[in-house]
């Protein structure tokens, strides 16, 4: 049977993501986005599931990180999931009594204007998850008065909802990719992101912009672009990008290629269908068929036909 790894513990948004992405697979809860992420890599299980950006903080540093740096994945699915945040404390609790409240960083990031509006002298302490987070808030003693989680949560783990609905927008959406150990990339549907990682081949006027060249000459439309310290000191930095299109598109593998030739490194994170279901819009010149017939042309010159 099929398992995947995800952001424990149970009642984790990445569990309710799991649940909707592979409803029949066998679920393995992990500490924090790392462990999980280690059991793909180590064969414990098939592949995990980890949230990657939300539409309020972006990017989810510790998974752009991992993904980057550590023991190659692939994305092979991703899913939006509108996430909704509550107030969780033991039976007896009330809100004048939260003087240490605890939860994800991004979610914490999520209700910061709660946080600081009803909770103004409250200290907020990160945990590896919301769930991680309402499982500590329920122990007999803990330190911590209140968690942000899913409601579920606090009905798992025995805590009741002193508030719900507290994130600072009601439209908040978090991506969670589906990750494997490296295979060939699910097959192109019309409808695909592809994502990648690359590291500047030495710090110059236009690095950046070469790189955006490569995708712009080949009508590649970008998706999202992404700065991550490359942990050498401040101003070092790599790039994730994520952009529309499958690595087996003629415009996408030229750009992918072109990349390669100018970075000094490009980590393929994998091509995927597109949550949303939006086809790219093929400019003028760079469909697969635009590319086969200029490359027929060029075999033809270069065999003296002109
Ligand atoms: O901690 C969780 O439940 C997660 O899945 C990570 C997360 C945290 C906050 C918003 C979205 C996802």
């Amino acid at each position: 049977m099929l398992k995947l790894a995800y952001l424990g513990p149970e009642g984790t948004f990445a569990e309710e993501a799991l649940r909707i992405l592979a409803p029949e697979a066998e679920r393995l809860p992990s500490a924090n986005v790392g462990a999980a992420l280690d059991a793909a890599r180590r064969g414990e299980a098939d592949g995990a599931v980890v949230p990657l950006e939300n539409s309020i903080e972006g990017g989810i540093a510790t998974t752009l990180d991992e993904l980057a740096r550590s023991e190659p994945l692939l994305i092979t699915a991703e899913l939006l999931l509108p996430v909704e945040f509550s107030l969780l404390a033991r039976p007896g609790k009330e809100i004048g009594d939260i003087k240490r409240v605890i939860s994800h960083p991004a979610a914490l990031t999520q209700c910061r204007g709660y946080i600081a509006r009803e909770l103004p002298d409250a200290v907020a302490v990160s945990a590896p998850s919301t769930a991680g987070a309402a499982q500590e808030v329920a122990l007999p003693g803990s330190p911590y008065d209140a968690a942000i989680a899913a409601r579920i949560a606090g009905e798992h783990y025995g805590l009741v909802e002193l508030a719900g609905g507290i994130g600072d927008r009601s439209d908040t959406v978090t991506r969670f990719v589906r990750l494997s150990r490296p295979a060939p990339p699910p097959a192109p549907t019309g409808s695909d992101r592809t994502s990648l990682v690359a590291f500047l081949s030495d710090d110059h006027p236009g690095a950046l912009l070469e790189m955006l060249t490569e995708f712009s000459v080949r009508g590649v439309n970008l998706t999202r672009i992404e700065s991550r310290p490359t942990g050498d000191g401040i101003g070092r930095y790599f790039f994730h990008f994520d952009f529309e299109g499958h690595i087996a598109d003629a415009r996408v593998g030229e750009a992918v290629s072109g990349l390669h030739r100018v970075c000094e490194g490009v980590r393929f994170l994998g091509s995927y269908p597109r949550a949303d279901g939006l086809a790219p819009q093929i400019r003028r010149g760079t469909a697969d068929a635009d590319f086969d017939e200029a490359s027929g042309w060029l075999a033809r010159i270069r065999g003296g036909q002109v």
